[in-house]
């Protein structure tokens, strides 16, 4: 069987397969693009928009992709001549989707630690003028070790502005040159952000005012706010999937049909980024804000506060909680009693809104694995479903019983043994789990959970320093009444009759 590569595709699949139904031209076209972050999610969201914008003769450019820190996937992908199977699939309206395509839209990727002079390059292209990232929650980071010679600068803001400031030094200052820069990390207001800390190192360089001058005037940083839930490489199906496509694609990635693209912006904006002529779900609003919070709160929460419950019941996918009777009416009371209530928004669209994600949730293509998402749970929490729980609280002065039992699992989640290789390995069922996190989340639940099997605090105790880690809440949680003796009920229950039994009688109140 072959490699998916150009020459491959153009010899035996172009114009002749579904896969690559497409004018040769739109693999030349030239690159229009700067995209920071070769992750999964980009190539099956932005990637694959501008391969359909191209696909229509609409944008007619590629986008170069760099890797922002090793180790990644851009070997991978140049090996591939950057081309890739993206695998959509899911029920829509009542019809099953499963679309397959070769996405052609990347020109190269770049590893920016080993070739940052070519990555600076860039910036002289004038046709260059949009930047597009995804650098995951903590790539929008400001670090003060950053300098504009370093090669390259350790965070993605510290790489932007030296690119920055090579565009600015290239073209003179010409207030013509500046970027549309459209970051889709899933942190609020993720333009402001970036903008702000490309600003903060800015000055830590002492960068001239007329560099300011031209980073606010010829410069515009979007807000962003992406939806696709894209499970990646399809591990456990994917010898299967190459025998029905013909060749070897390493690099191909599977993600649900839905997608959705909430961006603030204007007509001009528009006008750059014509997704809409594609038909593309993408919205332009004047603001963001309130589509954040309700995919936020409602979708990435009902994620967030599950995976600790589904997981230690004995489930390892999405689809298989919510056909599970007991884990599917705890994830449906959350949403619709505990979540919904605390939104300021009309109700019946709210409804309608968390139906559809339900819909998502229970897709029969998509394997998503409750311990992929499980990724950095602690700060997911403090920002996904902590938020409906204190909201709940102050407006009902009673606490939401199942986003506190979801607090009570978490904790027995991250009960540890010992951490190997960055990772807090736990057990389940007699079975070693590898819990991802920051490493202070780690060494902090490691540390409760050893004093408490040597006896040395009590479980009260350990559910106190837990909930008093302001590192962790940005906040002292103690101090929300019933919170502590209600959460150590609910963990004393699971660690006597297992997740699942506790669960069940949580359920019935
Ligand atoms: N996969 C999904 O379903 C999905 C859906 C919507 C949003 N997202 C968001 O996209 C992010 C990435 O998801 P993915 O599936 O593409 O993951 P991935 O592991 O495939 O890619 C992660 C990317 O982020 C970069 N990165 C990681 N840490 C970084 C850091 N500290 N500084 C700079 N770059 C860094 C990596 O180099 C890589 O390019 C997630 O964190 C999530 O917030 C994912
Ligand atoms: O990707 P993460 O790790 O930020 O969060 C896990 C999931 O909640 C997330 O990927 C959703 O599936 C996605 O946000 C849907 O758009």
């Amino acid at each position: 069987m072959f490699r998916l590569n150009r020459q491959n595709l153009e010899e035996k699949l172009l114009g002749k397969s579904e896969l690559a139904d497409f004018p040769a031209e739109i693999l030349d076209y030239p690159e229009r693009v700067l995209q920071i972050g070769e992750g999964n999610f980009l190539r099956a969201f932005f990637n694959w928009m501008l391969h359909e914008m191209n696909k229509k003769g609409i944008f007619k450019g590629r986008a170069a992709v760099i890797q922002p820190i090793p180790p990644g996937k851009v070997s991978d992908l140049n090996e591939q001549d950057d081309l890739y199977t993206l695998l959509l699939r899911g029920i829509q309206e009542g019809e099953e989707i499963d679309r397959r395509e070769i996405i052609t839209s990347i020109s190269r990727g770049l590893e920016s630690h080993q070739e940052w002079d070519e990555v600076l390059s860039l910036a002289e292209n004038p046709d260059i003028d949009i930047v597009v990232s995804n650098t995951t929650e903590a790539g929008i980071a400001y670090n003060p070790e950053d300098d504009l010679n370093d090669n390259p600068p350790d965070s993605y803001p510290g790489k932007l502005t030296a690119y920055l400031k090579r565009r600015y030094d290239y073209f003179s200052g010409d207030r013509d040159k500046g970027m549309l820069i459209v970051p889709v990390e899933l942190i609020n207001r993720n333009g402001d952000e970036l903008k702000r800390i490309i600003f903060k190192l800015a000055n830590d360089w002492n960068l001239s005012a007329d560099f300011k001058n031209w980073l606010e005037e010829a410069n515009t940083f979007l807000n962003t706010l992406v939806d696709r839930i894209v499970p990646g490489y399809p591990e456990d199906e994917a010898k299967e999937i190459e025998q029905e496509l013909g060749y070897r694609d390493r690099n191909m990635t599977a993600g649900e049909a839905f997608h959705l693209w909430i961006i603030e912006g204007d007509e001009k904006h528009k006008k750059k980024l014509p997704f809409h002529k594609a038909g593309l779900n993408v919205k332009w609003v004047d603001n963001m804000d309130p589509y954040r919070t309700r995919k936020v709160r409602i979708l990435n929460g009902a994620h967030t506060s599950t995976v600790p419950v589904a997981y230690l019941s004995g489930i390892d996918l999405v689809r298989e909680a919510v056909n599970d009777e007991v884990v599917a009416k705890f994830i449906e009371k959350s949403i619709f009693e505990e979540i919904i209530p605390t939104l300021d928004f009309d109700n019946e669209e709210l409804e309608s809104f968390a139906n559809k994600i339900l819909e998502r949730f229970e897709n029969p293509f998509i394997d998503h694995e409750w311990l992929d998402i499980s990724l950095n749970s602690t700060s997911k929490f403090k920002t996904r479903v902590l938020p409906s729980l204190l909201k709940y609280q102050d407006k009902f002065n009673e606490l939401p019983t199942n986003l506190v039992f979801s607090l009570s699992a978490l904790i027995k989640f991250y009960k540890g043994k010992r951490i190997e290789k960055g990772k807090l390995i736990a057990t389940r069922k007699g079975e070693e789990y590898a819990i991802k996190d920051e490493n202070k989340s780690l060494e902090f639940f490691l540390s409760i959970w050893s004093r408490f099997k040597e006896g040395k605090i009590s479980r009260y105790e350990l559910v106190q320093e837990t909930l008093s880690n302001k590192d962790f809440w940005e906040q002292d949680l103690t101090a929300i009444p019933g919170l502590v003796e209600l959460t150590e009920s609910y963990l004393n229950k699971i660690e006597e009759n297992g997740m699942k039994t506790t669960l069940k009688s949580i359920l019935q109140g």
